[in-house]
């Protein structure tokens, strides 16, 4: 049980951390373990512990649309989506967006992590992102019969083994996937060495964060809330939605120091103080609203509100960067024997296989496991094309270099950008493969999904307020495709996707492409194809960047907010540069 209102309005803490989710309780599992510190994590949502909903990992995406467990964000109507609004879910419960996530664990080149170094940030580089990564990280092997005939193999050092987050390849493979991975390799892509140890290139069996003990998903909750709760010096308040900062008069240097946060509980609204820091774990769509509500944000943006400005700060809710996913979808024929996930619809199996899981085994137990990253040489048809596309972009982009007229601080991430995507050790784009149809396919039918992953974009996007009511959301603009590259790029990952099962084993299991489908051919319709079905990998970040105050940044390298004696923020929001990763292996400092 979490604490009560009594135990947290009024009181003083040495750190408020406001948001009890990926971030905030990995921060709070860590700063206890000095029983002198007392911590008080604020969550909006609600315990959500030990349900299964929650916990049975497959298939995933049950809860995401539920509002008992997720936030219910939409972007603005996207121009470059044909004004689709994009849905964008995120976990609204303890655990946050690591309770109702895919499960999928990974983590990115170690070249896309010395970036954040390159970018003005002394000493965030690979090893020590590697040093936390591993520290959190409890892998479990397989069994040597398993990593054989899953192709489930991996450097065992570049992993951790005691950390609180359980991982394991899973214990539930499509026979499948063996034959994906050796057509992608017949494809052209390298088998991949060392996929936890900074170089994803190529395709490799991923793992998921799943407990092997239990078979269960291993999320913030269990993994940081769980075993430290007994710890006198941590207090978890749940059902409390953070409003604003409370400051104190300026000190010297013009610095603002925090006293609070101010919340709201049952209704009502309450304080809570802080001795020495609020520690702002909110997640990259939150983290700005509260900052702009407290008076920290772009002058304009706030007094358009009637919000007095105490730091004029405006990288706030800017510079925001996402991945993006689209689905290509195959129909196998009849002469392909093993199982996938569409027999779940049918309703005996999916009784059956409850059964199963039951005893931690079947198909409930599974992760998307089938991953390939690679630079865009890889996809195009030739490697020349790609420098061509890249080439043209270079241009596009010193030209506005020269017009003088792009944000503070873009420049030089795309000039990184650019050169990531002629690095042969870059992971721009992604193949994720799903053992059956990722939706509901025709029943009795069986089939195999490929999400092609953008994972480099050069579209930068914002979140801001529109209201000074803590409960009105605040407005999402990733500005898709506002960068034409982007969507070119994204065309050719979907058309190597499409010329996969041209390569056996895959050629003699597939009967036909039924997503997109032959109608949609040359590139005009598979760019529009996109446009049209694309898809957001909830992986938002840098919405509050760990970059220079002048190159639009929000927090410094020790991530506190510039103009603040003691705000501190240590979500995904600070990431100055996106990566080619998946993003909950990321919240590990
Ligand atoms: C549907 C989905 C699938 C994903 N799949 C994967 C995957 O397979 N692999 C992977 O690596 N990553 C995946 N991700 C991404 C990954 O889970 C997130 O990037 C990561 O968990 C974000 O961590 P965070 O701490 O920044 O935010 P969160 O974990 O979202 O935590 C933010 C917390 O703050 C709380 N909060 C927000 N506002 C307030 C407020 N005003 N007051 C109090 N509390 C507040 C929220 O309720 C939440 O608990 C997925 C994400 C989603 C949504």
């Amino acid at each position: 049980m979490t604490n009560t209102i009594e135990e947290v309005a009024n009181q003083t803490f040495d750190y408020v951390i406001v948001g009890g989710g990926t971030a905030g309780l990995t921060l709070a599992a860590r700063l206890t373990e000095d029983p002198t510190i007392k911590v008080v994590v604020i969550e909006a949502g609600p315990e959500h512990l030990n349900d299964p909903a929650i916990l049975t990992p497959a298939p995933p995406g049950l809860t995401m649309n539920n509002p008992k467990y997720a936030w219910p964000f939409k972007t603005i109507p996207q121009s470059g989506l044909g004004d689709r609004e994009m849905p964008m879910q995120r976990g609204r419960m303890l655990g946050g967006s690591s309770a109702l996530n895919f499960l999928l664990w990974n983590k990115p080149p170690a070249d896309d992590i010395y970036d954040w170094e390159k970018l003005g940030n002394p000493g965030w580089n690979w090893e020590r992102f590697q040093k936390y990564a591993k520290r959190i990280e409890g892998f479990h092997p397989s069994s040597p019969k398993d990593q054989e005939l899953c192709k489930q193999t991996t450097n065992i050092a570049s992993h951790g083994l005691d950390g609180p987050v359980k991982t394991m390849f899973p214990r539930w493979v499509s026979h499948g996937e063996v034959p994906i991975q050796d057509s992608i390799h017949a494809a052209g892509i390298p088998f991949a060495t060392d996929p936890f140890g900074g170089d994803p290139v190529g395709t490799y069996m991923g793992t998921g964060s799943v407990d092997h003990r239990n078979v269960a998903r291993s999320y913030a909750a269990p993994a940081f809330y769980v075993p430290n709760k007994g710890r006198t010096n941590l207090t978890v308040l749940c059902g409390a939605i953070a409003h604003r900062i409370i400051f104190h008069s300026s000190v010297g240097g013009g610095e603002i120091e925090a006293s609070g946060v101010e919340f709201e509980h049952d209704g009502l609204k309450h304080e809570v103080c802080a001795r020495k820091e609020v520690l702002l774990c909110a997640g990259a769509l939150k983290t700005p609203q509260i900052l702009e509500l407290s008076g920290i944000g772009n002058r304009n943006v706030l007094e358009s509100l009637g919000i007095a400005t105490k730091v004029d700060l405006p990288g706030v809710g800017t510079n925001m960067q996402e991945h993006l996913f689209c689905i290509v979808i195959f129909e196998l024929d009849s002469n392909a024997k093993f199982e996938t996930l569409d027999q779940l619809h049918d309703k005996a199996f999916a009784a059956k296989e409850l059964q199963e899981y039951a005893h931690h085994k079947g198909m409930h137990t599974t992760v998307p496991t089938g991953l390939t990253f690679v630079p865009p040489h890889f996809v195009t048809r030739t490697p020349s094309e790609a420098a061509e596309l890249i080439d043209a972009q270079r241009a596009k982009v010193e030209e506005k270099i020269r017009a003088g007229n792009l944000p503070p601080g873009l420049k030089e991430q795309w000039i990184l950008q650019l050169e990531r995507f002629e690095r042969t050790k870059s992971g721009d784009c992604e193949i994720i493969t799903f053992p059956g149809f990722f939706g509901v396919g025709e029943p009795g039918k069986k089939y195999l999904t490929f999400a092609g992953n953008l994972n480099s974009m050069l579209s930068r996007g914002s979140v801001h307020i529109t209201s000074s009511d803590p409960n009105v959301e605040p407005e999402i603009d990733p500005r898709y495709f506002e960068e034409h590259f982007d969507l070119k790029l994204f065309a050719e990952i979907i058309k190597f996707i499409r010329r996969i099962p041209e390569h056996e084993p895959l050629k003699s299991l597939i009967s036909k492409e039924v997503v997109p489908g032959p109608a949609v051919s040359n590139d005009e319709q598979i760019q529009d194809f996109v446009k049209k079905h694309c898809n957001t990998s909830w992986h938002t970040v840098s919405t509050a960047a760990m970059l220079p105050r002048d190159r639009n940044g929000v927090v410094d390298c020790n991530l506190r907010v510039y103009g603040t004696k003691n705000v501190r923020i240590a979500d995904l929001s600070i990431v100055p540069l996106h990566v080619a990763a998946h993003t909950q292996s990321r919240v590990s400092r």
